[in-house]
């Protein structure tokens, strides 16, 4: 079957309009999200610019699209599991994982997990700290997605990723609301991919 020329030119066109429109979009949700998230210098030590998601828990419109954003990418990715890193991880990950038909998985700091648990210690922008997950939370060859609301120095996060791997998970990646891409979290990440909505500088 042929087209006349005019009309797959039309069509081409169509279809640019439609991409510009939807980056337009994306640039606009994204821009909603960033400036909800707000700022606070010196918190909760001197020279560290905390970046604190409360603020955008309190726009639903900026925090639907942070989810929704987050589902748009995961849901056809075979993703069983979505773990979540404490605190601030626990208010993203569930949400993602009950719209894309996952279990969830919380990574709790130390002592608060009543079962038998594996743990992994990390090196914090300020201190150190450990996670621990379930023994039995997830099954040898699970597709798994780490969730957080941030990325610094990347030790959370590739301490999260240790603790689903040493169960025989495969992680997909890892997902955080924002990244500081100066502290180069990213490259703790043994090359895993990272998904950020925003970079702060
Ligand atoms: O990339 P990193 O340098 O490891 O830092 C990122 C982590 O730091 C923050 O949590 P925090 O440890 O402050 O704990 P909280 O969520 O319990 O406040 C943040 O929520 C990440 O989990
Ligand atoms: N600058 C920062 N803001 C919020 N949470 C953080 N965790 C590590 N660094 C942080």
């Amino acid at each position: 079957m042929t087209y006349p020329q005019e009309e797959v030119d039309g069509k081409e066109r169509e279809e640019k309009l439609m991409m510009k429109k939807n980056n337009k979009r994306l640039e606009s949700k994204i821009e909603g999200i960033a400036s909800s998230i707000r700022v606070v210098p010196h918190f909760p030590k001197p020279g560290i610019m905390f970046q604190d998601i409360t603020t955008l828990l309190l726009n639903p419109k900026a925090f639907k699209n942070t989810i929704d954003l987050f589902v748009e990418r995961y849901s056809r990715m075979d993703i069983s599991v979505v773990a979540g890193v404490e605190a601030r991880g626990f208010i993203f990950g569930p949400a993602i994982a009950l719209a894309i038909g996952a279990k969830f998985i919380p990574l709790r700091k130390p002592r608060k997990l009543p079962g038998e648990v594996i743990s992994e210690r990390y090196v914090l922008e300020y201190g150190t700290d450990c996670l621990e997950m379930h023994v039995g939370a997830v099954q040898p060859g699970e597709r798994a997605l780490v969730v957080d609301d941030l990325i610094a120095t990347g030790g959370t996060l590739c301490a999260a990723m240790n603790l689903l791997e040493r169960a025989g998970a495969e992680v997909v990646e890892c997902a955080c609301v924002i990244e500081l891409p100066e502290l180069k979290g990213r490259e703790r990440l043994n090359g895993k991919p990272l998904f950020v909505l925003v970079e702060s500088h």
